[in-house]
């Protein structure tokens, strides 16, 4: 990869490679943009196939933040981490507390929070360290796992794309195909459950497989098999890139809305779903609750004023619909534009975040 050139294409502003030999961390922080405010985006632990697999999915998500968190309304940039590794067998509480070393090394213009492989009790090692961490437990007024946060942003997010597609919000008997029954789509599952849809599940984890089958009634199918059931909704909450030229033509969905970072393995697939008449939610204004709820620790954590913002990602999604359907663009187009107007009106006033001015820090306690 030539890396200057990418990020020139992409205008990111930065990429830290931070080595801890003692405690075995390996982590890349991308920041892609910080006009709105300081870089938040959480940090993923996976087990890489190559070094440049790892650098292009930290690019890949920081972009990502950058969009979510424009499209959320929050005066927050993009940011991501990867830490390189497997979660289930080389973290330890030393390698977190390096992490917060070289994060709190960079001033506030990166924060950080839970994704795939790091939990609150990670978080809380970072915080030992630095103050540019959410999503932790350990102090009074702390988020705590922004998971079922995320799972109720998807679900009002899905009800509004319903209404899109189907002309009702309701899910009941709706037969919704959900790709990884882990932390977000667990909690997602309960609430789909409860409102009467039916639940087609899958997962490479069996006991999580087993767990939604027993405790919401889920049909299981193989990891592969996901794709080509009869279902009104395919929900992704597993990793990204799952709608691509393989899968496209196997989903019988109308509606594709779920958890999943990049869920379209490039722009053209977006532009395929329209045209087949499958509405998708754009992944990063759906998924957006976690960070709402997250952010929401950087000015005093209110639980109540956090899960009333979440509710916000309905009239988002409509907005993202009312524009697709005017300039008859896909919607991840329509989402795009939203969250491009929002940074390039700040953009017209101001560039980079830089720490020695006013900003969402200065309410922290
Ligand atoms: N946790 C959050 O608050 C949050 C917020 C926004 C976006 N997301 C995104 O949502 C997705 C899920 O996040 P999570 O926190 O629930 O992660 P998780 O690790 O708890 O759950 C992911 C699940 O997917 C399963 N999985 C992985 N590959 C699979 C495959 N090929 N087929 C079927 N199952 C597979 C895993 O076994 C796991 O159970 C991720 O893409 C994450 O980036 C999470
Ligand atoms: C809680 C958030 C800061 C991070 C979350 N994993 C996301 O992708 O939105």
């Amino acid at each position: 990869m030539e890396i200057f050139n990418y990020l020139e294409k992409y205008d990111y502003e930065q990429l830290l490679f931070c080595q801890d030999k003692q405690s075995g961390l390996k982590a890349i922080i991308a920041i892609h943009d910080t006009t709105l405010g300081p870089a938040l985006g959480g940090t993923r632990m996976w087990t890489y196939a190559s070094e440049e697999e790892a650098i292009e999915d930290a690019l890949r998500l920081a972009k990502g933040m950058t969009y979510k968190n424009a499209a959320a309304g929050l005066d927050l940039g993009g940011g991501k981490t990867v830490i390189i590794g497997d979660p289930k067998r080389d973290k330890n509480p030393e390698m977190f507390r390096a992490f917060g070393r070289y994060i709190q090394s960079l001033s506030g213009r990166y924060i950080t929070a839970e994704d795939v492989g790091t939990n609150e009790s990670d978080m809380d090692q970072i915080a030992l360290e630095t103050e540019y961490v959410t999503g932790v437990t350990s102090y009074s007024g702390a988020a705590g796992n922004p998971s079922p946060v995320t799972a109720l942003g998807i679900y009002q997010g899905m009800k509004a794309t319903a209404k899109e597609a189907f002309g009702t919000e309701s899910l009941e008997g709706k037969v919704i195909a959900v790709q990884g029954v882990g932390n977000v789509a667990y909690s997602l599952c309960k609430l789909l459950h409860e409102e009467g849809a039916e639940l087609i599940v899958t997962d490479i984890n069996k006991n999580a497989v087993q767990r939604a089958q027993n405790d919401f009634n889920a049909k299981a199918v193989d990891p592969d098999d996901i794709y080509d059931v009869d279902c009104d909704i395919y929900a992704p909450c597993a990793l990204g890139a799952t709608i691509n030229d393989n899968t496209i033509p196997r989903l019988k969905a109308k509606v594709v809305a779920g958890s999943a970072n990049n869920q379209l393995k490039s722009h053209e697939h977006g532009d395929i779903l329209h045209q087949r008449g499958i509405l998708y939610a754009p992944d990063y204004v759906i998924n957006a609750g976690g960070v709402i709820n997250v952010a929401d620790e950087l000015i005093g954590y209110n639980r109540e004023r956090a899960l009333h913002n979440v509710q916000r990602i309905y009239k988002n999604l409509e907005q993202v619909f009312a524009i697709s359907n005017r300039d008859q663009i896909p919607t991840y187009i329509a989402a795009d534009r939203l969250a491009e107007e929002r940074i390039q009106a700040k953009k017209n006033s101001r560039s980079q975040f830089i720490i020695n001015e006013r900003n969402i820090l200065d309410h922290r306690q």
